[in-house]
C-alpha cells in the first residue's frame, strides 16, 4: 500500500492558481505572501508535478507502471526520475528542474506579472481542484512524507530577462509549421520576458560545433511562418553531445529550445543529462515534431492537420484521374515510416477512398481475402477505385519480393522501400495475368506535402508549444512540452521517447475508416486466434515483468484484432473474480477506471479542438457539454460501466489529465448531479480520523474513499450496504460487477495534522480528486449516497425511482423536488450525510439494494423514506423499473 501521506497545507498556504499555460505566470496575492514570509524562506518552486496516477499495489498493471517509468531508463538516469507515490495511489513524477542539482539558485521577479495579459488571468484551471499541488518540501523517509500544497501563482523565474541567452535548432526531417515554432520562440522570448539574446543553430545538431550561430530577432522572423521548411535548416545525425554542450558552455547560452521527432528528444535528453552531469544553470525544451503524429504522450504533433490537408489534394487528382479511365486505380502513397496516421486521418476525410494500407495494419496480396482479389471486386462494381498506402505499409511483403540490404539514414533509422511503385507494378502484373484492362496512376506528394506552411489551426497550435516552453524554460524546468488531452503540459524527456504512437487498429478510430472503405481486414480466424494465443500469454508475461515492451508478435497482435475495444471491456470484466469488500475499494476502481476510459472517442473533437485554439479550457467546457447532450451521457454510461474494473494508469502530467474523464464528469457536477470522483481520503483532509470529527462539516469532508470506516457505526452499516450492494450488483450485471475486499482501516489515533478548510476556496488542495471533492464537501450541501441515477454515467431515473427513497436525498436534481437548487444542509448526523462520489456504481447497485432495506439505502432514513421503502409494493416497482432500465441499456 502506499506509505506517503499527503499533509494539506495550511489555509494561508493556499493560492489561486495562475495561468495553466504559464508556470510563471503571477498572482500577485501569492507573492505578497511569499514576500512577507520569514526571512530566509525559500520561495516555494515553481509548479512542476507531471504525475502519474496509478492505482494500488494490489494490481498487476500499477507494477507494470511503476516499473515502466524507469524501464526504459539506465540506472544512472532512473536515480534522477522524480517519482513520489501519495495516498491516492498517485505517483507524481516530476520534470526537471534547475534546482534538482544546483539547489541554492536564486529566482528573479517574473516580468509577465507585469504584463497586462498576463496578469489578469486568475482561473486558468476548469476548477481549482483540477491542479496537482505544487510540491513544497519533500522529506524523504518521513513519517509524515511528502508535502504538497495546490499549485500556486508562479510569480518567481529562475532567469533574469537580461542573463538569458537562448538558441533554437530544428532537426530530422521537415513538417509544417516549423518556421512558425521559431517566429514565436523568438517574438514570445522577447515580447513577454524581453530576452534579446537568441540565436539560431544551423543545419541540426551539427550546426552547434560546425556552423556559425544566427542571431535573430522579432523583425528577422516576423515573415517566416509564411514560408515553409525552416530557416534555421535541419538534418540528421550529427548529434555529438559532448561538442553541443562543450559549445553550449564556451557560448553561454542558458536556453536551449530543440524542435524536433523522437530522435531528436532523445538527443535533447543527453544533451539536458550532460548540462545535468556538468552542473550548468542551462534549461533544454524539447518541441516535439513529426509530421508522422508518431510522437508518444502528447495528442498531436504540429503539422500533422496540414499535411492532412494537403493529403485530400493528391488523394482529390487520384480521384479524378481513376474514374475517368476505364477500370481506373489511383494510387497515392503518404508519409508514415512506422504510423500510418496520416493516411487514416486523410482517408477519412476524403471519403474517396476505397483502401487504406498502413504499417500497423498487416495485409496480403494473393489469394481469398487478398488486396489483388479486393482491387478485383472493387473494379467490377465501381469501375475505378483509390488506394492509399502509408509509406511503411508492407515493408515485409517488399522485402520478400526484392531481397535488398537493410539501409540507414545518417540518424539510423531504416530506409523504406518504395511500396507505391512496387504495389503498382504488383497489380499490373495482376491485371495483366487476369487480361483485364486497366490504368494505374501512382502519385507520390510525400514531400510535397511536408514542404508546405501550416495551416491556420497549426500556426495556432504552433504558438502555444512555443509559449509554453518559454514559459517552462525561464521556469528553471527541462521538458518536452506538449498538448495532452487538450491542454498542455510539460513531459519528462524519457516519457515521450520511450515508445511510439501508433494507430491502433482495435480503436473505434480503424474501425470507422474500414467501415469508410468497406476494405478487408486482410485477417483470416486462424490469425486471430493465433493472435489472441500470443496477446494473452504475453500480457500475463508482462503483467509479471511490469514495464517490459510488447513483444513483436503482441505488437503485430495488436493491429491484428479488429475487436471493438468495449466488447473486449466486457470480455475482461466478465473474467474477473468478485470477491467480497468494501465500498473502498470499489471506488478505487471506479477511479482507476474513470482514468482510462477512453473518452477521447466520445468527447466530440470539437471539445479538444476549441480548448487548442482557445486555450480556455472553461469555455471549451461549456460548449463541449452543451452540445453533447443525451448520446454524450449514454455513452459515457456505457464507458464507466465497461471499464468500472480495470485497474490501470491514469496520467497527469503538469495537473492535466491524460485521460479526458474529467470533462464528462465535471459537466455532470455542473448539471447539478455528481461528478463522480472520490472526494479525498482521512489524508487528504488533513488526516483528520474521523472519528475524531463529530462536526458534521467535517464529516463532509471525509473523503468518500474512507467513509465506510470513518464515520463510526454508522458508516460501518453503509460499508455493509456497500458491501452487499457490491455483490448484488455483481450479480446482476455480470458485466458490471464492482470486485470488492475489505479495506484497511486507518490506524486508530492517526494524528496527522489537520487545517479545517474554512470556505469553497479555502479548502486545502489535494491531488486531482481529492482536491475536488475536498472542495465539494465543504461548499456542496450533503448529497446523500441514494441518489440514484445521478451520476453523469446512469440515465435519469424514473420519477417512481425518486419516491422509492430519495425523497429528501435529490441532490441530484433528478425528478426531485429539489431539481436546480441546493438541498438545505442537514444539521448533525453523520452517516446519513455521507457523500455519493461513486454515483455511476452505487447508483446502479445501491438503489437496488434500497428497495429490499427499510429505510432505503440510508441507514438512517427518515420514517417517512424507511416506510415507503420497506413498502413491498415500493420494492417490487423497483424492481421492475431497474429490469425496464437494463433492458432499455442494453438495448
Ligand atoms: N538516441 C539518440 N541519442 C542522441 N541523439 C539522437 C538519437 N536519435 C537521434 N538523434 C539525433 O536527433 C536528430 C534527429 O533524429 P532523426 O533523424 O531520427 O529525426 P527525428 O527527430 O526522429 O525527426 P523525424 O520525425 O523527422 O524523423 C539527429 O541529429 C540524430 O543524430
Ligand atoms: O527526410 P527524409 O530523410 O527523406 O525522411 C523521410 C522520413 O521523415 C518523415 O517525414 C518523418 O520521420 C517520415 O515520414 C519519412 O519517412
Amino acid at each position: 500500500m502506499a506509505s506517503s501521506h499527503i499533509i494539506l497545507p495550511k489555509e494561508d498556504d493556499v493560492e489561486v492558481e495562475g495561468d495553466h499555460d504559464s508556470p510563471a505566470t503571477p498572482a500577485r496575492p501569492y507573492q505578497a505572501q511569499e514576500e512577507a514570509g520569514p526571512a530566509g524562506k525559500k520561495p516555494a518552486l515553481p509548479f512542476s508535478a507531471t504525475c502519474v496516477r496509478i492505482s494500488r499495489d494490489s494490481y498487476p498493471n500499477l507494477r507494470a507502471l511503476r516499473n515502466a517509468s524507469s524501464a526504459t531508463l539506465h540506472d544512472e538516469d532512473a536515480a534522477f526520475v522524480k517519482l513520489e507515490e501519495g495516498d491516492f495511489g498517485y505517483v507524481l513524477d516530476d520534470v526537471q528542474h534547475l534546482t534538482d542539482y544546483l539547489p541554492d539558485l536564486p529566482t528573479f521577479p517574473n516580468p509577465l506579472q507585469d504584463h497586462p495579459a498576463y496578469s489578469t488571468v486568475k482561473q486558468y484551471f476548469v476548477n481549482a481542484d483540477d491542479t496537482v499541488p505544487e510540491k513544497v518540501v519533500v522529506q524523504k523517509n518521513s513519517p509524515r512524507g511528502v508535502h504538497f500544497r495546490r499549485a500556486g501563482p508562479r510569480q518567481r523565474v529562475y532567469f533574469e530577462p537580461e542573463d538569458v541567452k537562448a538558441c533554437i535548432v530544428t532537426c530530422g526531417g521537415l513538417c509544417p509549421g516549423l518556421n512558425t515554432v521559431i517566429r514565436e520562440l523568438v517574438c514570445g522570448l522577447s515580447h513577454m520576458y524581453h530576452v534579446n539574446d537568441i540565436f539560431g543553430i544551423q543545419n541540426g545538431y551539427k550546426g552547434f560545433y560546425s556552423s556559425n550561430y544566427l542571431p535573430m530577432t522579432a523583425k528577422s522572423v516576423n515573415d517566416i511562418h509564411k514560408r515553409g521548411g525552416t530557416v534555421l535548416g535541419s538534418s540528421r545525425g550529427g548529434h555529438d553531445t559532448k561538442k553541443i554542450v562543450d559549445n553550449i558552455q564556451d557560448r553561454g547560452i542558458n536556453q536551449v529550445y530543440i524542435i524536433g521527432g523522437d530522435g531528436t528528444q532523445k538527443g535533447a535528453y543527453e544533451i539536458f543529462k550532460e548540462i545535468r552531469r556538468r552542473g550548468l544553470k542551462v534549461a533544454v525544451a524539447g518541441i516535439p515534431k513529426t509530421i508522422d503524429n508518431d510522437i508518444a504522450v502528447i495528442d498531436k504533433s504540429f503539422g500533422f492537420d496540414t499535411a492532412v490537408e494537403e493529403a485530400q489534394r493528391a488523394i482529390n487528382a487520384a480521384h479524378v484521374e481513376a474514374s475517368s479511365a476505364e477500370n481506373g486505380i489511383g494510387l497515392v502513397k503518404l508519409m508514415g515510416r512506422y504510423s500510418g496516421f496520416i493516411a487514416m486521418y486523410a482517408t477519412l476525410a476524403s471519403r474517396d477512398v476505397d483502401c487504406c494500407l498502413i504499417p500497423e495494419s498487416p495485409f496480403y496480396l494473393e489469394g481469398e481475402g487478398g488486396l489483388l482479389e479486393y482491387i478485383d471486386r472493387r473494379l467490377k462494381e465501381n469501375n475505378h477505385m483509390v488506394i492509399v498506402v502509408a509509406e511503411g505499409a508492407g515493408q515485409d511483403l517488399i522485402a520478400q519480393s526484392i531481397p535488398v540490404a537493410d539501409q540507414q539514414d545518417a540518424s539510423g533509422n531504416k530506409l523504406l522501400l518504395d511500396v507505391g511503385l512496387w504495389l503498382t507494378h504488383k497489380i499490373k502484373d495482376y491485371c495483366k495475368s487476369k487480361k483485364m484492362e486497366m490504368t494505374i496512376k501512382y502519385i507520390d506528394p510525400t514531400y510535397m506535402i511536408r514542404a508546405i506552411p501550416s495551416n491556420a489551426s497549426d500556426n495556432v497550435y504552433c504558438t502555444l508549444l512555443a509559449h509554453s516552453a518559454i514559459h517552462g524554460a525561464m521556469a528553471g524546468y527541462s521538458f518536452t512540452v506538449g498538448m495532452v488531452n487538450g491542454r498542455h503540459a510539460y513531459i519528462p524527456f524519457h516519457r515521450v521517447t520511450s515508445t511510439r504512437n501508433k494507430v491502433r487498429i482495435t480503436d473505434r478510430m480503424w474501425a470507422r475508416l474500414l467501415s469508410s472503405t468497406n476494405q478487408p481486414s486482410f485477417l483470416s480466424q486462424k490469425d486471430i486466434d493465433a493472435a489472441r494465443a500470443a496477446d494473452k500469454a504475453a500480457n500475463s508475461k508482462e503483467n509479471g515483468h511490469g514495464g517490459k515492451k510488447q513483444s513483436a508478435s503482441v505488437l503485430a497482435n495488436d493491429c491484428r484484432l479488429p475487436i471493438h475495444p468495449l466488447l473486449q471491456r466486457f470480455t475482461e470484466i466478465r473474467q474477473m473474480k468478485v470477491p467480497a469488500g468494501t465500498v473502498s475499494l470499489a471506488r478505487r476502481y471506479l477511479r482507476s477506471s474513470l482514468s482510462t476510459i477512453p473518452l477521447l472517442n466520445i468527447v466530440p473533437c470539437q471539445t479538444s479542438r476549441r480548448s487548442c485554439m482557445n486555450h480556455d479550457p472553461l469555455s471549451s467546457y461549456g460548449s463541449a457539454a452543451k452540445g453533447v447532450g443525451v448520446t454524450f451521457f449514454f455513452f459515457l454510461l456505457l464507458q464507466v460501466l465497461c471499464m468500472s474494473l480495470s485497474a490501470l494508469e491514469q496520467q497527469v502530467y503538469h495537473g492535466v489529465l491524460i485521460s479526458s474523464s474529467l470533462m464528462p464528469l465535471r459537466f455532470c457536477m455542473e448539471k447539478g448531479s455528481d461528478d463522480g470522483v472520490e472526494a479525498p481520503s482521512a489524508a487528504s483532509t488533513g488526516g483528520v480520523p474521523p472519528s475524531a470529527s463529530p462536526d458534521v462539516d467535517n464529516t463532509r469532508t471525509q473523503d468518500s474513499d474512507n467513509n465506510a470506516n470513518e464515520t463510526g457505526a454508522a458508516a460501518g452499516d453503509l460499508e455493509q450496504q456497500a458491501n452487499q450492494e457490491a455483490e448484488a450488483a455483481g450479480k446482476a450485471h455480470g458485466a458490471c460487477g464492482i470486485e470488492t475486499q475489505a479495506e484497511e482501516k486507518p490506524a486508530p489515533g492517526t494524528n496527522a495534522p489537520w487545517t479545517p478548510a474554512t470556505s469553497e476556496r479555502d479548502v486545502a488542495p489535494t491531488p486531482q480528486t481529492g482536491q475536488r471533492n475536498a472542495r465539494a464537501a465543504e461548499t456542496e450541501p450533503d448529497v446523500e449516497t441514494v441518489t440514484a441515477g445521478s451520476g453523469c454515467t446512469t440515465p435519469p431515473p424514473p420519477a417512481a425511482h425518486d419516491s422509492e427513497g430519495s425523497d429528501t436525498h435529490s441532490a441530484d436534481g433528478h425528478g426531485s423536488p429539489l431539481h436546480g437548487q441546493k438541498p438545505p444542509r442537514q444539521a448533525g448526523g453523520t452517516a446519513s450525510t455521507s457523500k455519493s462520489r461513486l454515483l455511476p456504481f452505487r447508483s446502479f447497485s445501491w438503489d437496488k439494494k434500497a428497495a429490499n432495506k427499510p429505510g432505503g439505502a440510508d441507514g438512517a432514513a427518515s420514517p417517512e423514506r424507511r416506510s415507503k421503502a420497506a413498502g413491498e409494493d415500493g420494492a417490487v416497482e423497483h424492481k421492475e423499473k431497474g429490469k425496464e432500465r437494463r433492458k432499455r441499456f442494453w438495448k
